[in-house]
């Protein structure tokens, strides 16, 4: 094949070129994968459409990044028909305060937060089934960037970024487990569903904020912008994603880690993907403060979810939601929260989808919290009083030790938009709810645990129905925090029943030993 044809097989294939395609249909129950169409079978009904292009090798001068660029330097490309910008965030629709993205600006002029407004009207210009159908082509595929579970939904994201200064380790597309047994057998629910957000690239949810985040620093480089690295405070995952995605980009990242307060395996990512690792002699507010003060005297990129940004990645794990729900709405989306950037970007995902006309409904959020760091909680049950910081406990739940978190106005508006409800976790509670958890074929994270502890407390109350669908977030994955499950598993934490616990038998090397508990075993569970 010539280049010029390759060219234009490829551009062809282009989701753009698909329909807007009909709604699916509504059901309940598991979503039929089959139901999620490839933009090969898509593009199949439509007559026009050329044959599909599996067949080429890519050309030995080419990688996927050029081919991506062939696709995108075509005067049709309609990432040019949207935008993005900076807003200061709820502010009132007089305020024409607002920054491009390419401007190095965290908060606004009276202090606040910011938030990335987008073009609704050029977005609107297409339809709900359009979206859908659009999103739904580009799973499963690797055609750059496409093959991301975020940059599956560019035009919702970051429009403008060239997908050549894209950084991404194709993040996104995590499994939405149906909780089948640990529903049935501890809350009588037959619609639970788990999404797995920490089975990714550097196991938490961070790698969706941080794809965006860096591919903008990369972007902001190359526009001659001075940014000589990449900053972040942390309790161990938002450095582990920042670090790994700037070493992918060849950029410098320091992080700052409260000393002794983050697990050995989330200490051990930023120190082998090359990180200045400052460990500090403080709690993450106190890191976070110092972050603060430091990227304001020098050319460091702030990546903590105080820049906006970073929530335009993880809002996509909500549609996301929705896409393996072939389009139905959830009843409740149970999030654990910490600084609180992600129950706004899960709150802004839904959000857009109602607004563009995908669903028509948004769900009702949770935000769950460990009780010994919960200031959202505390403000929930104030009726929205006051605001005031605490100082944040120990506790197994270690990501989401904050007391003073940076998002608390998003958060506020999150659940006031959704209905939502905050609820929280002891100690004893979150690990004994990690354990059931796990013992239903799980390996999920204390934070985890926080979540199905309020979905356990609002079950057990009933304001969670037996047959309402319900999706716990598992925000990083189990094996970052196998301490927590050591202490528990073998009954070593003061003041906690550890009720699952089960601990390994030692048996002596002979086979009398090996029968006799082996038959006791057998007789109890029989
Ligand atoms: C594993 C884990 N779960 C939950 C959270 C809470 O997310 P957020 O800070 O956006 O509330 C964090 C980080 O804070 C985390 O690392
Ligand atoms: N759990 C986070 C805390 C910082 O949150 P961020 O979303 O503001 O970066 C972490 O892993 O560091």
């Amino acid at each position: 094949m010539s280049s010029a044809a390759y060219s234009a097989a490829l551009f062809q294939s282009s989701p753009f070129h698909l329909n807007s395609g009909k709604p699916q249909g509504r059901r309940r129950g598991r979503p039929n994968l089959t139901l999620v169409r490839s933009s090969y079978a898509a593009a199949s009904s439509d007559s026009t459409a050329p044959s599909p292009p599996t067949k080429h090798r890519r050309p030995p001068d080419q990688n996927i990044r050029q081919e991506a660029h062939l696709l995108h330097t075509s005067s049709a490309s309609p990432d040019r028909r949207f935008s993005a910008k900076y807003v200061p965030f709820n502010a009132p629709p007089s305020c024409t305060e607002s920054y491009s993205l390419d401007e190095i600006v965290y908060r606004s002029q009276s202090g606040g937060l910011l938030d990335v407004a987008h073009d609704l009207d050029a977005l609107r210009r297409f339809d709900g089934a359009y979206w859908r159908s659009l999103f739904d082509s580009r799973v499963g595929h690797t055609t750059w960037p496409y093959g991301s579970g975020v940059w599956s939904k560019k035009e919702w994201v970051l429009p403008e970024i060239d997908p050549d200064d894209i950084v991404s380790a194709f993040e996104g597309n995590s499994n939405l487990f149906w909780a089948e047994r640990f529903g049935k057998q501890f809350l009588g629910m037959s619609d639970l569903w788990v999404k797995h957000c920490g089975i990714s690239h550097t196991g938490s949810f961070k790698d969706l904020g941080m794809t965006v985040l860096v591919s903008q620093v990369n972007r902001l480089r190359r526009l001659g912008k001075p940014v000589v690295g990449v900053g972040c405070a942390s309790t161990g995952d938002t450095s582990a994603a920042l670090s790994a995605y700037c070493a992918s980009a060849g950029i410098p990242s320091i992080v700052f880690l409260p000393a002794n307060k983050i697990s050995i395996a989330q200490l051990v990512q930023p120190i082998a993907n090359g990180a200045f690792v400052l460990s500090i002699d403080t709690d993450f507010d106190g890191c976070m403060q110092l972050i603060r003060e430091v990227t304001a005297e020098l050319p460091i990129y702030l990546a903590n979810s105080l820049n906006s940004l970073r929530l335009e990645g993880q809002k996509t794990a909500a549609i996301e939601i929705l896409q393996q729900f072939d389009w139905e709405v959830p009843d409740w989306v149970i999030v654990p929260g910490g600084n609180l950037g992600n129950i706004y970007a899960f709150y802004k995902g839904f959000h857009m989808c109602k607004e563009l006309g995908l669903v028509d409904r948004i769900p009702r959020l949770v935000c769950a919290q460990a009780a010994n760091a919960n200031p959202l909680y505390l403000h929930y049950k104030s009726g929205w009083a006051q605001f005031k910081p605490v100082k944040a406990n120990m506790t197994f739940a270690s990501a989401i030790q904050i007391g003073d978190p940076v998002s608390i106005d998003r958060a506020v508006y999150a659940l006031k938009g959704s209905n939502g409800i905050v609820e929280e976790a002891t100690e004893e509670e979150l690990m004994d709810a990690m354990a059931q958890a796990d013992s239903t074929g799980m390996f999920i994270c204390p934070h985890t645990g926080v979540a199905l502890t309020a979905l356990i407390k609002l079950r057990n109350s009933g304001v969670i129905g037996p047959t309402d669908r319900t999706v716990v977030v598992s925000t990083a994955h189990g094996l970052k925090f196998t301490q927590s499950k050591i202490d528990y598993h073998s009954g070593n934490i003061a003041d906690m029943a550890c009720r699952f616990a089960n601990p390994p038998v030692q048996v002596k090397a002979d086979f009398g030993s090996v029968m006799d508990v082996l038959k006791k075993y057998l007789s109890k569970s029989s």
